[in-house]
């Protein structure tokens, strides 16, 4: 294959997704990255050297990541030329080479792009956003008990009201949505029609089942106790109730839950280790308080879009803050791995934050991949650098007696730390 800036290395191969619809992965896999905008440039290449040296202490040199940068956001834009921000050969190399990672990207607010982070997203069909919220042992953390906190977010990432679909006040496109919603839908309740903005909340079947049905699947593959539909349904009836409905629905129809007496909550046994698996629901601001006064009691979790956008950062708060929050973008069969913080312009170039997130990101890459030796040293090595006390500012301010670290640092003291 040809791209016009792209670089494919010469020495590796794509991944493929074999007959049986697992994934093959050759021993050099090719893999594309997105610096990213703003800190990407401080985090992405210390998430890189990690990497590699714990594919290189694993595999012994058998094994090797052949990085591919491909290009999104203000670096297209140098690259491609002024207006280019997503170069559609970036969302074809992502799309063909299966597994990819990205560094943040800058979406300005109130006017200017839209978010390059969501049209990736719906592009690619990443329906699922996955975001594994654990503590490590020593992390500094708000709660008195921040082990109690393990949860598995299983965000919708492609509808709801972030699909971004809305028009400006005083727009063309917001007075003809204002004059069809008052003169053909009865709607009297916008208080003042002329200086609305309108913005559009589509909430489908399909897109909730599918992803319910990743997160149950999820519950069963990993042996956890629950899963909760968070949703604000009280109000929005027919989105975030609706989601609530069909999934419990879909919990009934196609894994055998039944009613737990009389309440809306269901149940059914883990097909592969017999335990129960308890379907529930909670309201979204309730939610909010439950993961910090009992947070034992949730486990998986499945929600819709704007939702799991709050809950993911107020969970990461819990365990240590952003800087330590991992996360995926699924399709069936594209992966897209991101942190899930952005930014965070004042610090760029400073080498000054936490790249733990972008190396959880791809620690979670690895383990997709079937390189689990090489993910569990990533794993080890970040446990021992915060048990070592050597962390970055974020951590650094909340410790105790620890050694602040930059950036680049804190990669060294990981890898330092992976067991030989
Ligand atoms: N997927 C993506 O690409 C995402 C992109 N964004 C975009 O990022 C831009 C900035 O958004 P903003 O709301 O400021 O949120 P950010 O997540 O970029 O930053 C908010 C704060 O979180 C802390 N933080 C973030 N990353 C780290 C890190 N790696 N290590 C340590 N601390 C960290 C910092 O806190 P402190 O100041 O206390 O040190 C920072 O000021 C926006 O354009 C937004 O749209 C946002 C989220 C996701
Ligand atoms: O796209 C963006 O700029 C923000 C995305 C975001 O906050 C997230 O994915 O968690
Ligand atoms: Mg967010």
């Amino acid at each position: 294959m040809h791209y016009a800036k792209i670089q494919v290395p010469t020495q590796g191969e794509p991944i493929q997704v074999a007959a049986d619809g697992s994934l093959a992965v050759p021993d050099r896999p090719i893999i594309p990255f997105i610096e990213g905008d703003g800190i990407g440039i401080d985090i992405t290449p210390v998430m890189r050297r990690v990497v590699d040296a714990a594919v290189e202490k694993a595999y012994d040199g058998q094994r090797q990541i052949q990085w591919m940068e491909v290009y999104a956001g203000e670096k297209a834009t140098r690259v491609y030329g002024p207006d280019v921000w997503l170069p559609d050969e970036t969302l074809d190399a992502v799309k063909r080479f299966l597994a990819s990672i990205k560094g943040p990207l800058t979406t300005p607010v109130g006017g200017g792009i839209r978010s390059l982070n969501v049209t990736l997203r719906q592009e690619l069909d990443l329906y699922v956003c996955l975001r594994p919220v654990r503590y490590f042992k020593g992390t500094p953390s708000p709660l008195k008990e921040p082990e109690h906190t393990d949860m598995v977010i299983f965000r919708e990432n492609s509808e709801d009201i972030y699909a971004g679909i809305e028009w400006p006040a005083g727009s063309e496109g917001a007075r003809k949505v204002i004059d069809f919603l008052q003169r053909e839908m009865g709607v009297t309740k916008i208080r003042f029609p002329q200086t609305s903005g309108i913005g559009v909340k589509p909430v489908s079947q399909e897109g909730t089942e599918r992803l319910v049905r990743k997160a149950i699947q999820y519950a069963i593959d990993n042996d956890r106790a629950s899963v909760t539909l968070v949703h604000k349904g009280n109000i929005m009836k027919f989105t975030e109730g609706a989601f609530r409905d069909w999934g419990y629905a879909l919990a009934k129809r196609e894994f055998g839950a039944t009613e737990i007496d009389g309440s809306p909550w269901c149940a059914f046994k883990n097909p592969k280790t017999g335990r129960e698996i308890v379907i529930k629901d909670a309201i979204a601001d309730a939610f909010l308080q439950q993961i910090l006064l009992r947070p034992k009691d949730y486990d998986v979790i499945a929600t819709l879009n704007l939702n799991g956008d709050y809950i993911s950062d107020a969970l990461a708060a819990q365990v240590g803050g952003i800087g330590m929050a991992p996360g995926a973008n699924l399709s069936d069969t594209v992966a897209m791995f991101e942190a899930t913080h952005g930014t965070a312009p004042k610090y760029a170039g400073k080498d000054q934050v936490n790249p733990g997130s972008l190396i959880l990101s791809a620690e979670m890459m690895l383990r997709h991949l079937g390189w689990v030796e090489a993910a569990d040293l990533i794993i080890q090595g970040m446990e021992g650098a915060i048990a070592a006390k050597t962390v970055t500012y974020d951590l650094h301010r909340l410790m105790e007696g620890a050694t602040k670290l930059s950036c680049s640092e804190f990669g060294s003291a990981v890898i330092a730390q992976m067991p030989s």
